[in-house]
């Protein structure tokens, strides 16, 4: 895919975080985009990312959403206040709430599909809604609630 991803707007002194961050060599690095009025983002486990022989671990389909939903905040954001992504002053989001459903095994192997919805989107706070899919089966449901970035956390 040769459109930018979100996490490609992040500013480069922002884009360490383990799920997300093109800075972080050893992190997911995952990419998310729009799809019509929704997010999507793609992710190929690793076999360091097995739970079980043949299934993904839990807390990479966590971070996956976590990353995928501060990530379609942001974007959100920027679409809500009419703004070219990226533009300054930057509009930076955080987990302040994660939650996850794990609904069936998820299978390694297989190209993981994370879908996302804008289900509240506000000036200090976003409420993004996940689901990932492994074929037609989706494995997970989650929602983020993300809110601005304080300024604590910038350095
Ligand atoms: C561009 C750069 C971005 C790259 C980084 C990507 C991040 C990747 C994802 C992460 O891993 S971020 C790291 C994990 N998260 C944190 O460390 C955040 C730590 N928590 C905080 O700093 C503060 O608690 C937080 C900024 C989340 C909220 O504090 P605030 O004082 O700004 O919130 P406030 O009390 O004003 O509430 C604003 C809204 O958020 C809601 N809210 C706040 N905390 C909540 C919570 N914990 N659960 C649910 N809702 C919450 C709150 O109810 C309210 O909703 P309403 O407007 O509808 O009334």
């Amino acid at each position: 895919m040769s459109e930018k991803a979100f996490q490609d707007y992040y500013p480069a002194d922002l884009s360490h975080c383990y799920g997300c961050g093109n800075n972080n060599a050893h992190g997911h690095q995952i990419k998310s985009f729009w799809d019509g009025e929704e997010t999507v983002a793609e992710f190929n486990p690793l076999p360091e990312h097995t739970a079980i022989p043949g299934f993904v671990y839990g807390g990479l389909i966590a971070s996956l959403i976590d990353c995928h939903g501060t990530g379609s905040a942001s974007a959100a954001a920027y679409k809500a206040a009419g703004r070219e992504l990226g533009s300054e002053p930057a509009l930076r989001f955080v987990t302040a709430n994660l939650n996850v459903d794990f609904l069936a095994p998820t299978p390694m192997g297989q190209t993981l599909k994370l879908r996302g919805t804008i289900t509240e989107c506000k000036e200090k706070k976003v409420v993004v809604d996940i689901t990932v899919s492994a074929g037609e089966t989706v494995c997970a449901k989650g929602r983020v609630i993300a809110v601005k970035m304080p300024a604590s956390m910038a350095s």
